[in-house]
């Protein structure tokens, strides 16, 4: 059986720190997160565990302390990718944790898409990751490097690369951000590339990856496991949930990626200065003197209402959901008084 230390697993202070040395209890990292358990690594291989509350307030990538057989606590995590999940419950649905640098892949065609990319790079700092924007079919353009300036120009946080994903070589060039310890994560649009780094990355297709497993009838099912091993030593996160990331509760990390309109806006006459025709507005006199591309602040503006858009829907859903709950609650509490078993408190 492979064994790992705990710092190849991607353990840090952070969780260390969160730890009571008298505990007997040991640290897994979640590998898997299934309805009714969940599947750690652990320095001396996998363990399925079972949780004192829902397994929906897991993630892969955390950090758990356990006893062998169950889950005793979750560590706080460093990083945190979620979204806005369907369906009436409407909550933050957790797509991954700990994840140290988000790979925001786009290829050196039309693809390459700045407000798209400035999106991505909002929900990497939301998250608390690193934004790497990967460039891929590099091979197929004149000009790559025209790409990789225009992706540098959005913010001083990112890194670009170019490449061709196909190119084992340049592939490798991924290695030092899942190299040991580091857990690294791909997003994209569809046809990128990805699934090319992917299965370059880790080594194997994602097809001989998958994993026998016995279900509840006693019949093989396959899953894939959602925390990879990487060759050079680290780690790749892969869930369905990370290929449809969508913006919501983003607000801090659209103001970090649009500093240079977000820190002019202090300077507005007027505190609720809409930044379109109002008298004294340090935005528009930016923009005026060139020093702002009005482009940044149309994008801004997009995004922001977008993310409002989503996080309202959020919260508007859950005070649906909270509605109905005390409908439903009252009329079971009705129909038991109308059968005298009982009166409704
Ligand atoms: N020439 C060239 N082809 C590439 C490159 N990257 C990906 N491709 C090709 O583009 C196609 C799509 O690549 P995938 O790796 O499946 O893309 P993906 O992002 O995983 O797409 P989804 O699975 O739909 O999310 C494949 O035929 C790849 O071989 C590149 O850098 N250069
Ligand atoms: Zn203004």
């Amino acid at each position: 059986m492979t064994e790992y230390l705990l710092n190849d697993l991607g353990w840090s202070d952070h969780f260390a720190r969160q730890c009571d040395p008298e505990d007997s209890d040991t640290p897994a990292r979640l590998l898997e997160v299934m309805r009714d358990h969940v599947i750690g690594l652990t320095e001396t291989g996998q363990v399925s565990l079972v949780t004192p509350d829902s397994t929906g307030l897991y993630a892969v990538g955390d950090w758990v302390l356990h006893d062998g057989t169950k889950v005793s606590k979750r560590l706080d995590r460093q990083t945190e990718i979620a979204r806005r999940a369907a369906g009436p419950q409407a909550a933050r649905q957790l797509i991954a944790a700990n994840v140290d640098t988000l790979a925001i892949v786009t290829s050196c065609n039309d693809d390459f898409n700045v407000a798209r990319l400035e999106r991505y790079l909002a929900m990497a700092t939301q998250a608390g990751c690193l934004p790497l924007v990967v460039l891929t079919k590099a091979d197929q353009s004149d000009d790559p490097e025209s790409y990789a300036k225009a992706a540098a120009r959005l913010s001083p946080l990112l890194t670009a690369i170019t490449l061709n994903a196909k190119d084992t070589e340049d592939a490798d060039r991924l290695a030092p951000w899942c190299g040991a310890g580091q857990t690294l994560a791909l997003v994209g649009s569809s046809g990128v590339g990805k699934t090319t780094l992917q299965n370059h990355l880790t080594g194997i297709t994602a097809l001989t990856q998958d994993i026998r497993e016995d279900d509840a009838k006693g019949r093989h099912t396959t899953t894939a496991r959602a925390l990879r091993p990487t060759r050079a030593g680290g780690w790749l996160i892969d869930t369905p949930g990370m290929r449809e990331l969508a913006l919501s509760d983003a607000a801090e990390g659209i103001e970090a990626v649009f500093a240079d309109v977000t820190d002019l806006i202090p300077q507005c006459r007027f505190n609720d200065c809409a930044h379109e025709s109002e008298p004294g507005c340090a935005v528009q006199a930016a923009i005026a003197d060139g020093t702002l591309d009005p482009g940044r602040l149309e994008r801004w503006k997009k995004l922001m209402r977008e993310d409002q858009f989503n996080s309202e829907s959020v919260a508007e859903a859950r005070a649906r959901f909270r509605k109905l709950g005390k409908m439903y609650k009252g009329g079971k509490a009705r129909a038991k008084a109308k059968r005298g078993d009982g009166l409704p408190d």
